[in-house]
């Protein structure tokens, strides 16, 4: 047994896994051998899950298929949509409020309670319903509270602009409901993240899949991981409301020590894939709308943060002003980032219980040795 201690498991192999490959050298990202970039171009959300959970792309036929089966599972029980207009009232985080809604599922999922939890086909079924009704819950979570009603779900809407009709109460036009397919795309999976390490690490005890990807998504939840797409645009917003310059913004939070949300990457030395390519949609959108303003305010920060700490953008730096253009509310860049990858942490799931170990790393002890124990009384 080795007693080097790999702070943060940094580099340490813990699985085999066949669903995704990072090459942070040269910043090249993988789903089962296909590029992201000709993902993002070409295959829809519903084409990349089908990719991660079955092994292959599907052909149209069994796309088809998979589509149906995932559309027919989009409404939620009314007796969820209660919890979540309990929580929408409360004006719960819309992190926790997605958390206890995936909870909450699993009371009325057919296949819960007592199913033994290496069943595929039992698994394939949650698996569907869990990543279906997602957008449900979560778009009631945010008209509910601004005080309008839940939406239901369409039937001839995609995964994506389905979800864009129940937030807005409309029918996205093209552009939006493309740039949000290649959003959920481009955010399905990344690896042993620490969110889908948490939700193997759940499914390694045998527990089911509502218990892992409840886990995942408190994981997702902190600003290391999925919370900066909100923190990057909450900085965006701050400059831009205080009419600063963004390069004494990017320099006094450096100065004073903190973190630049949005940069730094625990397997990327150079610029994140993702980032590559939601910049470009970013600046799309500004010049369709008029205005790159977000787009440059975001390059002046990148270009300082290369020179002064050789740190290069992550996923999340540029999708928070791709969302915020795309008139998306802030606080929801998270649930939406977890809406999407939720197909890797199933699919994840899938391929670490089909040669599970229990996870269970160790601490190296360094509290005190020896004690002699006081009962209360004489303490
Ligand atoms: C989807 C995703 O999860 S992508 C990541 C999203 N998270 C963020 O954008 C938050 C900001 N980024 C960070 O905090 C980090 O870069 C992480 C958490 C992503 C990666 O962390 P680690 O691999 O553990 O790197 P670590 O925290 O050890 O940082 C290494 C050094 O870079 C610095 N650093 C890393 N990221 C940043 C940053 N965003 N701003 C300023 N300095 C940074 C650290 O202060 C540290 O410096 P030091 O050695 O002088 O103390
Ligand atoms: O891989 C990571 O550590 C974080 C990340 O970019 C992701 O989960 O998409």
């Amino acid at each position: 047994m080795s007693d080097d201690l790999k702070k943060g498991l940094e580099g340490v192999l813990v699985a085999e896994s066949e669903l995704s490959d990072i090459d942070g050298e040269v910043g090249k990202l993988v789903y089962r051998g296909y590029t992201i970039e000709d993902l993002a171009k070409g295959a829809s959300y519903e084409e990349v899950l089908y990719l991660l959970w079955y092994g292959h792309l599907p052909d149209e036929g069994e796309l088809a298929e998979f589509t149906d089966s995932m559309v027919a599972e989009r409404a939620v029980d009314d007796a969820v949509i209660e919890v979540v207009r309990t929580l929408a009232e409360a004006d719960e985080n819309p992190m926790a409020a997605l958390r206890t809604g995936v909870s909450t599922l699993s009371a009325f999922d057919p296949d819960d309670g007592d199913a033994d939890p290496t069943d595929d086909e039992a698994n394939l079924r949650k698996a569907r319903r869990i990543t279906a009704k997602i957008p449900t819950i979560l778009a009631a979570f945010a008209r509910i509270r601004q005080g309008d009603d839940p939406v239901q779900p369409r039937e001839d809407l995609s995964h994506a602009a389905n979800f864009l009709y129940m937030l807005n109460g409309e029918e996205p036009d093209d552009v939006l409901a493309e740039t949000f397919d290649m959003a959920l795309v481009l955010h399905a999976d990344h690896g042993l993240n620490a969110s889908t390490f948490s939700a193997i690490v759940t499914a390694s005890t045998l527990s089911d899949l509502h218990s892992s990807v409840t886990s995942a998504i408190g994981t997702l939840k902190g600003p290391l991981h999925g919370g900066a797409n909100q923190d990057v645009m909450e900085m965006l917003k701050e400059v831009d409301d205080a009419e600063q310059d963004p390069l004494e913004w990017v320099k006094g939070a450096l100065d004073e020590g903190r973190r630049v949300s949005g940069f730094g990457h625990r397997v990327y030395d150079v610029k994140d894939p993702r980032a590559r390519i939601l910049g470009e949609k970013s600046k799309d959108l500004g010049e369709a709308a008029g205005s790159i303003k977000w787009y440059e305010m975001s390059t002046t920060i990148e270009e300082y943060m290369a020179e002064e700490k050789g740190l290069a953008p992550n996923v999340d730096f540029y999708s928070a002003s791709t969302y915020y253009q795309m008139g998306i509310p802030i606080d929801i860049y998270t649930p939406i980032f977890a809406m999407s990858r939720v197909g890797g942490w199933i699919a994840h799931v899938f391929q670490y219980i089909d040669d599970n170990r229990l996870i269970r790393p160790r601490a190296r002890y360094t509290g005190p040795e020896d004690q002699e124990f006081v009962p209360i009384e004489e303490r």
